[in-house]
C-alpha cells in the first residue's frame, strides 16, 4: 500500500490535465477577448473548487480525532521530534530530564513473530491493511534504508520491498515478537556511554517503555542504542552502517584515536568478563569469584561510564549470593540491583518488584542454599 499523500498528489493531477484542452479549444475558434477572460477565469475557480472539494473530502475521510492520551502524552512528554542534520529526524529533550525518569510508554503499531515461514513483505502488507489511515501513515512516515534499487514502482513488490525496508530500520524486539513503535522509532543511536536512554517492552502490560539512564539536560539530544555496544569501534561501526546505512559519529566513535583505542579495550574487558562471570553457571568459577568479576565489570564500567545492564548484572551477584546463602551480601547487591533497574527499567518493574523481595528476606529467593555455603562477598569495594 503506497502512502496516503501519493493518492493526493495523483488525483491532483487528473484534474489539471482535463482542463487544459478546454483553453485551446476556445483560443482556436477566434472567440473574443473579454468573455475568453471571463470563462478562463471561471474555469480556473471551478477547477479550483474541485479542488478543494476533493482535498477536503480525503482529509476528511483520513482525519481521526486524536486521543485523550495522546494529547495528555504530548503535554507532558519532556522530548519533542524535530530534524538534525546529517541525522533525518532526532529527538531532543525539552526540559532537564532526571535519572531513571519515565521517557515514554507505547503501545505497538503492530507485532509480528520474530520467526516466520511465509514471505515477511506480504506479512506486513496484512498488518499494515488493519490499520487505521492515520496509523498507517504514521508507518509510511517513518525513515528507512537499504531500499533494494531494481524494484519498479508501483508494483506489488515494490509495496513490499518497502514496507520491509522501513521494519527493518525500525523495529524493536517485543519478547517473542518484533514491533513498531513510532515515537521510539524517532530515536536515533549512541555507543557505550553516549546513549543515554533504555527501552523495555513490558510482556504483561503489552507496551514498550522507556528511561532516561543518565541525567539529560535541557537541549541535548536523547539516544538510545541499537546494538551491544561492548565491541570495539570498527566493527560497531561495520555493524551500524550494514543494517542502519549510517557512519557512527557519536561521541564515543569521535574519539581520537588514542582515548578511541583505550575505550575499545575497557569495552572488549567487559565483555570478556561477562563471559568469564557466566561460568559460574556451570559451577567453573567460586561465588567469590563470580562477585569478584562482578565488581571488576562495575569498575571498568564507571571508568567508561557505561551504565547499561548494571540492574541485571547486581541481580546476577545477588543470584550468586543467595545460592551460597550469604545473606548479607545477598541483599547488599539486591539493593544495589534496585537502584539500577529503577534507572533502566523503571521503580515499577517486575525485576525491581523482585529485588525488593530479596532485599525484605533473602532466604526465599528462588535459589538461596542451592550451592555450598561461602561468603559470597558484596558489592562494597564498587
Ligand atoms: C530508527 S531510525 C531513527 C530515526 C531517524 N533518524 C528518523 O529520521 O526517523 C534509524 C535511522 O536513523 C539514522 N540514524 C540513527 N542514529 C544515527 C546516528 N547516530 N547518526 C546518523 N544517523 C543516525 C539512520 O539513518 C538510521 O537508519
Amino acid at each position: 500500500m503506497p502512502p496516503a499523500s501519493s493518492t493526493h498528489r495523483r488525483t491532483a493531477k487528473a484534474k489539471k490535465v482535463t482542463f487544459e484542452p478546454k483553453v485551446e479549444e476556445h483560443t482556436r475558434s477566434g472567440t473574443r477577448t473579454a468573455p475568453l477572460l471571463t470563462r478562463f477565469l471561471t474555469g480556473i475557480a471551478l477547477i479550483s473548487a474541485i479542488f478543494l472539494a476533493v482535498y477536503y473530502y480525503y482529509s476528511y475521510l483520513l482525519w481521526e480525532p486524536p486521543s485523550t492520551a495522546k494529547l495528555e502524552e504530548d503535554l507532558l512528554s519532556p522530548f519533542q521530534v524535530v530534524d538534525l542534520p546529517g541525522k533525518g529526524k532526532g529527538v531532543i529533550a525539552t526540559r532537564d530530564i532526571a535519572q531513571g525518569e519515565l521517557l515514554l510508554r507505547e503501545k505497538p503499531l503492530f507485532l509480528v513473530p520474530t520467526h516466520i515461514t511465509s514471505s515477511p513483505g506480504a506479512l506486513l502488507l496484512t498488518s499494515l491493511a488493519r490499520l487505521t489511515p492515520v496509523q498507517r501513515k504514521s508507518f509510511y512516515d517513518l525513515s528507512y534504508v537499504n531500499f533494494p534499487r531494481d524494484v519498479i514502482p508501483d508494483t506489488p513488490e515494490y509495496n513490499e520491498a518497502l514496507a520491509l525496508a522501513i521494519f527493518q530500520t525500525n523495529s524493536i524486539a517485543a519478547g517473542s515478537n518484533v514491533g513498531i513503535f513510532p515515537r521510539m522509532a524517532r530515536f536515533n543511536h549512541g555507543c557505550s556511554s553516549a546513549f543515554n536512554s533504555v527501552y523495555t517492552w513490558r510482556e504483561k502490560e503489552g507496551f514498550l517503555v522507556a528511561h532516561a539512564l543518565k541525567a539529560i539536560k535541557k537541549g541535548e539530544e536523547l539516544l538510545t542504542t541499537y546494538t551491544d555496544t561492548k565491541r570495539p569501534r570498527d566493527s560497531r561501526r561495520r555493524y551500524l552502517h550494514t543494517h542502519y546505512g549510517f557512519t557512527c559519529q557519536c561521541a564515543v566513535c569521535s574519539l581520537p584515536d588514542d582515548l578511541s583505542r583505550k575505550s575499545d579495550s575497557r569495552l572488549s574487558r567487559m565483555s570478556e568478563l561477562y563471559s568469564q562471570f557466566a561460568r559460574w553457571g556451570d559451577s567453573s568459577i567460586s561465588g567469590q569469584e563470580a562477585a569478584n568479576i562482578a565488581r571488576e565489570i562495575w569498575s571498568i564500567g564507571e571508568e567508561e561510564r557505561y551504565w547499561s545492564e548494571r540492574g541485571r548484572l547486581a541481580a546476577d551477584a545477588a543470584w550468586v549470593a543467595a545460592a551460597h546463602s550469604d545473606d548479607v551480601a545477598a541483599r547488599e547487591w539486591a539493593a544495589l540491583a534496585l537502584e539500577w533497574y529503577a534507572y533502566e527499567l523503571g521503580a515499577d518493574s517486575e525485576q525491581a518488584h523482585e529485588m525488593q523481595n530479596v532485599i525484605a528476606d533473602a532466604e526465599k529467593h528462588p535459589v538461596w542454599g542451592s550451592r555450598h555455603e561461602e561468603h559470597v562477598g558484596g558489592p562494597k569495594k564498587v
